[in-house]
């Protein structure tokens, strides 16, 4: 018996289809249920911010999840597939026609991404002011509490309709099939099976 955490929200219904493919019946969680217990599975349904966190304490053996989530996260999962689907980028976005200057004295970034943006400015050796959002990031340049954000990019709608453009990108996300270190382990035949399964679907489509 393998459990699964799936991602509710935007990645969810490419994920699921890809569960429907391989099982070849419709996939629904029961109104609020959030457990759905077949023959060989266990799936959960839990926020694509928390897949990484259900994987790496072994509450799920396996888990769907975007690679920008993982890069922020930083749990010690095993990254087994790349499912090639929810691409987008996580880029840094500044409002139209300014430069990014990274000699300036005080730089001040708005962000979900703490870790990732962190991260960059580090490696540059900036000392960013990171001021942490939980959403509507791109509002933040344009009332004066941020010189720039660091966010995820799609198609580019939210930046240009709210007057900024990426100046810069970080990384490139798709999702990603992850799995417990232990549960690789333990249940290595079950994980490669539906892991072959898997490839296999996204190989095709
Ligand atoms: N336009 C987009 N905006 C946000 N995420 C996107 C977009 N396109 C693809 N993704 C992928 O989908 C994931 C986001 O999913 P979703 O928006 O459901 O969750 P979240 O906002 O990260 O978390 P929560 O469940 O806490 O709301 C991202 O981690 C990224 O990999
Ligand atoms: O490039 P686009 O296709 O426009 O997509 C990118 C936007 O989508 C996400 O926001 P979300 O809808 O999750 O809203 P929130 O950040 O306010 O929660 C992301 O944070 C960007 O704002």
């Amino acid at each position: 018996m393998l459990t699964v955490a799936l991602p509710k929200g935007r990645i969810a219904k490419e994920t699921l289809e890809i569960f429907e493919t391989i099982f070849g019946e419709t996939f629904a969680f029961d109104d609020r249920k959030l457990i759905l217990d077949t023959p060989n599975f266990r799936f959960l349904l839990v926020r694509n911010q928390d897949v990484a966190t259900y994987v790496y304490h072994q509450a799920a053996d396996i888990g769907v999840v975007g690679l920008d989530t993982l890069e922020e996260q930083g749990l010690d999962v095993i990254r087994l597939l790349d499912l090639g689907r929810g691409y987008c980028r996580v880029a840094i976005g500044m409002k139209q026609g300014e430069k990014l200057d990274l000699t300036k004295p005080e730089i001040k970034v708005a962000t979900k991404m703490v870790n990732i943006t962190k991260r960059y400015f580090a490696e540059r050796a900036v000392a960013a002011d990171v001021i942490k959002l939980y959403g509507s990031i791109e509002l933040a340049p344009l009332v004066g509490l941020a010189d720039m954000i660091v966010d995820i990019v799609e198609t580019g709608t939210t930046m240009k309709q709210n007057g900024l453009e990426v100046v810069e990108e970080i990384m490139e996300s798709t999702t990603h099939l992850i799995a417990n270190k232990n549960s690789y382990f333990e249940k290595k035949a079950e994980i490669l099976d539906i892991y072959e399964k898997i490839n296999k679907v996204v190989s095709e489509s």
